[in-house]
């Protein structure tokens, strides 16, 4: 394995961001008309434009040099076959044969994958519609009217996400709810209004084994039983999605109630398998399937599309650039939508547990920046809150811009001025405000000297700070399909120039072994002598006061 330090490609780039370390946005607009020509992608349903980023032709024909020297196209083809890519845990990676349209052959382990793809499905759509259509019945023979999703992280996030962005396309026959927290409040409040008689549990766990998921689920089933006073409702009730059949058949659920899943989908790229069961139920099985085509669309353009008109493919080399060459830590994701108000929140996990690592496929440390974190909200509470940073503070965040060009629920005037708002927000990153257009401006106000010579240096804004426009055409299950295709193959692409496992994530493993010595310390008052002086503190305070409470 060839460090990445040593290929020609990585050299030349790090001498070439010292370089464009001293260049002005401005100025490369200034100097080439055709800009956004040279530095924007349409696809069907998204525009990019990358024409706002601190880079020239130079930069990105290096960056596509390191691609290539990094051998992405093959290692793209080595996932899309069902490699074992996944190398710490030996699997294949393959959330892109869930929404393969053409339900092409794949094997893995000797087994073809594509027909139990198309079994599942066909369960999905067939459970999504007895649901909707009130078929399915509860033990008192009445149908359900609500549905509570049970599940942390990718067995939460994406669903959730997916069905607050697209709630316009529902016909509101089921109502949904998700409980992640396993902090009690969450479930509490969730169930207070419903009526167990009408309410379908959906317990959503890839391993069936995560702590907060297991309890809700179990608090869930003490208060179906205690309304019910029969076990035998568990199977009206209860639906599990999962690869570990053994778990969730020791844990109550009727057999027949089990979708599988299996090791080859990541939880946070499961959204396309059975976990996304609840936006075909909310959604309808044909907007799932528009979601699954729009994803697909991407798959293709990912897979046949040169590098240098790969829309993944760049978001991925700009991320690099911009972190790694140019040392950002952090990026924003901000989206314009209301629809996608969960979007950074899915983000974080989907790019945080895959990249955030600091050994490569060896195990050896790397010894150069990586990924950012990941961070945002709605562009435009965000501009009253932290935009001030964006603009004015000594770390520069590259920023992916997120709108849409029509709204699905247009409101009379309201999206011409959020669209302002969003192509204005980019421009003004970009081009920022320099002292002397700041004193010319003060002094055509009519102020005075004195406050001029006050406020100015205040108000200088030095612009030239990066952001992505991804400008769709407008949300449906199909564009956000292909929304989130983009960013996945993005992060895949990040880990294979950075050498980063991006499928694993062995870091969420310490806390959670932690936590369980701790929960036996807080369910028997006491603290073990081994934990660190300020552990064993702070759980002895936490004794005392709850003693007294
Ligand atoms: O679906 P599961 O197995 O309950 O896991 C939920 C989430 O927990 C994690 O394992 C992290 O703890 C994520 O990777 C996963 O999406």
């Amino acid at each position: 394995m060839q460090p990445r330090e040593t290929l020609a490609s990585w050299q030349q780039l790090l001498t070439h961001a010292q370089q464009m370390k001293h260049q002005h946005m401005n100025a490369l607009f200034a100097k080439d008309s055709e800009r956004f020509d040279k530095f924007s992608i349409k696809l069907p349903s998204i525009l990019l434009d990358y024409s706002k980023n601190l880079i020239t032709e130079k930069s990105i024909s290096l960056l596509i040099q390191l691609a290539q020297e990094c051998q992405v196209e093959q290692w793209r083809e080595r996932m899309f076959k069902g490699e074992r890519i996944n190398s710490t845990e030996n699997r294949a990676v393959l959330h892109t044969a869930l929404r393969d349209k053409t339900q092409s052959a794949i094997f893995v382990n000797g087994k073809n994958i594509s027909q139990d793809i198309k079994q599942t499905l066909d369960r999905i759509k067939s459970i999504s519609e007895d649901i909707r259509r009130g078929l399915w019945l509860g033990f008192s023979g009445k149908r359900i009217t609500d549905v509570v999703n049970i599940g942390v992280g990718g067995s939460n996030l994406g669903p959730q996400m997916v069905t607050e962005a697209l709630k316009r396309f529902s016909d509101d026959s089921v109502n949904l709810h998700y409980v992640s927290n396993v902090d009690g409040t969450q479930i509490a409040e969730v169930l207070r209004p419903l009526n167990p008689e009408n309410v379908l549990f959906i317990i959503s766990s890839k391993t069936f084994t995560t702590t907060e998921t297991i309890l809700n689920a179990k608090t869930a089933m003490k208060w179906l039983t205690a309304a019910s006073f029969d076990q035998t409702a568990i199977a009206k009730h209860f639906i599990a999605v999962s690869a570990n059949k053994e778990n969730a058949l020791k844990f109550g659920i009727a057999a027949e109630n089990i979708f599988e899943i299996w090791d080859w989908v990541g939880g946070r790229f499961s959204l396309w398998s059975a976990i996304g069961l609840p936006i075909a139920i909310q959604l309808g099985f044909e907007h799932f399937e528009e979601l699954l085509a729009g994803a697909y669309e991407i798959d293709c353009h990912f897979r046949q599309t040169p590098l240098t008109q790969n829309v993944p493919v760049i978001l991925a080399l700009l991320s690099i650039w911009n972190c790694t060459f140019l040392e950002a830590q952090s990026q924003a994701i901000l989206p314009y939508d209301q629809s996608l108000h969960m979007l950074s929140a899915y983000l974080q996990q989907a790019e945080m547990e895959s990249n955030g690592k600091s050994v490569n496929w060896s195990g050896e440390t790397i010894n150069y920046p990586t990924v950012p974190s990941i961070w945002g909200a709605l562009g435009i509470n965000g501009q009253h809150a932290f935009y001030q940073y964006l603009h004015q503070s000594n770390n520069i965040v590259p920023a992916d811009f997120i709108g849409s060009v029509a709204s699905v629920t247009p409101v009379q005037g309201h999206h011409e001025t959020l669209m302002a708002n969003f192509f204005a927000q980019t421009q003004a990153l970009m081009q920022g405000v320099d002292e002397q257009q700041v004193r010319a401006d003060l002094k055509a106000k009519g102020r005075c000297s004195k406050y001029i010579d006050k406020v100015a240096p205040h108000k200088v804004h030095q612009g030239n700070r990066p952001t992505n426009t991804l400008l769709m055409n407008q949300i449906s299950p199909y564009s956000l399909g292909s929304l989130i295709a983009i960013y996945e193959h993005k992060i895949f692409v990040q880990g294979i120039i950075l050498q980063i496992c991006s499928f694993d994530q062995w870091g969420v493993e310490l806390g959670k072994g932690l936590a369980n010595k701790i929960e036996h310390q807080l369910r028997n008052q006491q603290v073990d002598e081994n934990n660190d002086s300020s552990t064993y503190q702070l759980i002895k305070h936490y004794h005392q006061v709850k003693s007294k409470t």
